[in-house]
């Protein structure tokens, strides 16, 4: 007998408080926020302005961070295509689960392919909104908080995205990010929170059905 492959044998069980009740508890609607963009892009900064706007808002919302899932959760995963995808699969489920229980649940991670964002959509795709962090790759490379790009760009790191590895641009996102045709600038982390926050408060995720 196998754990693996499709479950047979297995019922849904419903119970009687849903996610209609816990939203109304909350006064938000659940939904999963996926940011998506380069190493070095301003995911897990935007991840964290995102998480205290709304917080300050009293919304309640919660980070999944590719970084940090990758330390337990995923921690089994490398970064072969296969592994990706796995990866996303999985911080997809948990963020459908956190949409479920009513939260803003703000996944942030490279996710480079769109065919695994995609299939991530299909879960929850009332709900699902993309946030593109269309940084240039020379942005992201000029910051390298971690060094990685410089170890890349000297072939101690194989199959790094941007580099050797593809990323794959979202063809249409809920928001998309960019620099500011006024100054050349990325906007702030503020900045980029509150284009979000627009956006989910003017589609009604600010408050229950
Ligand atoms: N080969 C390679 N390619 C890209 N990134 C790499 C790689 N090796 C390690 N790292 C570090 O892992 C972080 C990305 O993890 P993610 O889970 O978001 O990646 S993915 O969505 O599965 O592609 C990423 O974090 P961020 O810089 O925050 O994006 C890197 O620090
Ligand atoms: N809007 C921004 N303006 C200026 N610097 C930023 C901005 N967003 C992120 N940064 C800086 O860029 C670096 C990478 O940001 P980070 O959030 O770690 O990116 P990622 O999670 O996509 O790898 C960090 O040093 C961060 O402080």
């Amino acid at each position: 007998m196998s754990a693996m492959g499709n479950p047979t044998n297995i019922f849904w069980h419903e119970c009687p408080v849903g996610k209609v009740d816990r939203q109304k508890l909350l006064n938000q609607q659940g939904c999963i926020v996926w940011i998506t963009g380069l190493s070095g892009s301003g995911k897990s900064t935007l991840a964290c302005s995102l998480g205290r706007q709304l917080h300050s808002r009293g919304k309640l919302s919660y980070v999944l961070d590719g970084d940090n899932l990758r330390h337990g959760l995923n921690k089994n995963l490398g970064f072969a295509p296969e592994d990706r995808a796995e990866n996303i699969r999985r911080v997809g489920e948990v963020a459908k689960l956190f949409a479920d229980a009513g939260l803003i649940c703000i996944a942030s991670l490279i996710s480079p392919y769109r065919k695994d964002r995609d299939a991530c959509r299909a879960l929850l795709p009332e709900n699902f909104i993309e946030v593109f962090l269309n940084m240039p790759l020379e942005l992201c490379e000029g910051r390298d908080p971690k060094g990685l790009y410089k170890l890349a760009r000297a072939g101690k790191i194989k199959g790094f995205t941007g580099i050797d590895d593809p990323y794959e641009p979202p063809l249409k996102c809920e928001v998309c990010i960019e620099i500011q045709e006024k100054d050349g600038n990325c906007p702030t982390p503020n900045e980029m929170a509150g284009q979000v926050v627009t956006y989910l408060e003017d589609k009604g995720y600010l408050e229950a059905q």
